[in-house]
């Protein structure tokens, strides 16, 4: 036994499950109690360690939240949204800490997230590195400075599996660099652009998608005007920076009350 927050790492076979499941065995300051995978899954009732291709470890993947989450203190969670808001009740009721980086959630889902969040404590971003924490900070301050002169467009490139576009950092660095213009990112949010689309409307914040191989993750927020140009970037070279990122949100939720929160919260970082 230990005193030691144990988590549940949820979608353990995923790009991120496999590197949060490394992450939290090398920490000191938590425990793996459980593994979880979709129903029908092949990795379900194999020991994770011998899953993942090393050895035992002593933890079996389940395909059954309501038993893994009753004995978590935390439960980090990057899998897809379905999956994401039913493990949000079942960790309210389990009043577990529940770390969300999936990404893709709708308006809808965010407001089933916030009535499980009356009940537990939810620490969600669409990007948990300090980097683009970091980032998001710095475009609502240049965004405030700057006038409508500079077109504002956020570019994303990702590994040619990604699901959801765009992706949830880049609507963050949307959502601050409308909060620093003064407006609201739905009403100048221009995504998608193909065929005669007319020139672009002043004020609007645009967004492109790139998708191929295996990028980890790149966002630039560009403010360009006539005869210059501002270019913020962040490069993720390695999934680790977001588990990193998970695993200090589920420890530092083992202090807070119920509620909604952000990687904004965790980092000690001012929304001003
Ligand atoms: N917030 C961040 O910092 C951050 C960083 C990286 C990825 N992401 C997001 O995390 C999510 C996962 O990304 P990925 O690249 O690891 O994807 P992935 O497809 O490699 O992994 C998702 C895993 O979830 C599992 N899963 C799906 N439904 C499930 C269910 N009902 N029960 C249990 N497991 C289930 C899948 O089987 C799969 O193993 C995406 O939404 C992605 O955008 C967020
Ligand atoms: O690999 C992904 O998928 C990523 N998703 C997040 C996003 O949508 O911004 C974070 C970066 C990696």
């Amino acid at each position: 036994m230990t005193d030691l927050p144990g988590i549940v790492v949820t979608g353990g076979s995923g790009r991120m499950g496999q590197m949060l499941i490394n992450a939290v065995q090398a920490s000191d300051a938590c425990t793996l109690i459980g593994v979880l995978e979709r129903v029908g899954h092949d990795w379900v009732g194999q020991d994770v360690g011998i899953a993942m291709g090393g050895a035992a470890i002593g933890v079996s993947v389940s395909d059954d939240p309501v038993t893994s989450f009753a004995s978590a203190q935390a439960i980090i969670d990057f899998t897809a949204p379905a999956a994401t808001i039913g493990f949000a009740e079942l960790a309210a009721q389990a009043r577990a800490v529940h770390v969300i980086g999936t990404t893709g959630l709708t308006e809808g889902d965010i407001a089933k997230l916030d009535a499980a969040a009356r009940h537990a404590v939810i620490v969600r971003a669409g990007n948990m590195s300090l980097g683009v924490n970091l980032l998001v900070q710095l475009t609502k301050k240049v965004a405030a400075a700057l006038d409508e002169d500079f077109d504002i467009e956020i570019i994303e490139a990702h590994h040619h599996h990604k699901i959801d576009a765009p992706s949830g950092t880049a609507l963050m660095l949307g959502e601050a660099a409308a909060q620093g213009r003064g407006v609201v990112l739905k009403d100048v949010s221009d995504s998608g652009r193909d065929g005669i689309t007319g020139a672009r409307t002043r004020g609007d914040i645009g967004f492109t998608a790139i998708r191929g191989g295996d990028i980890v993750g790149e966002h630039d927020v560009l403010f360009a005007a006539a005869g210059e140009r501002i270019k913020l970037t962040h490069i993720a070279t390695d999934r680790a920076v977001f588990a990193r990122g998970a695993l200090k949100a589920a420890i530092w939720g083992q202090t807070q009350k119920p509620g909604s929160y952000t990687m904004f919260d965790v980092l000690g970082l001012s929304e001003d």
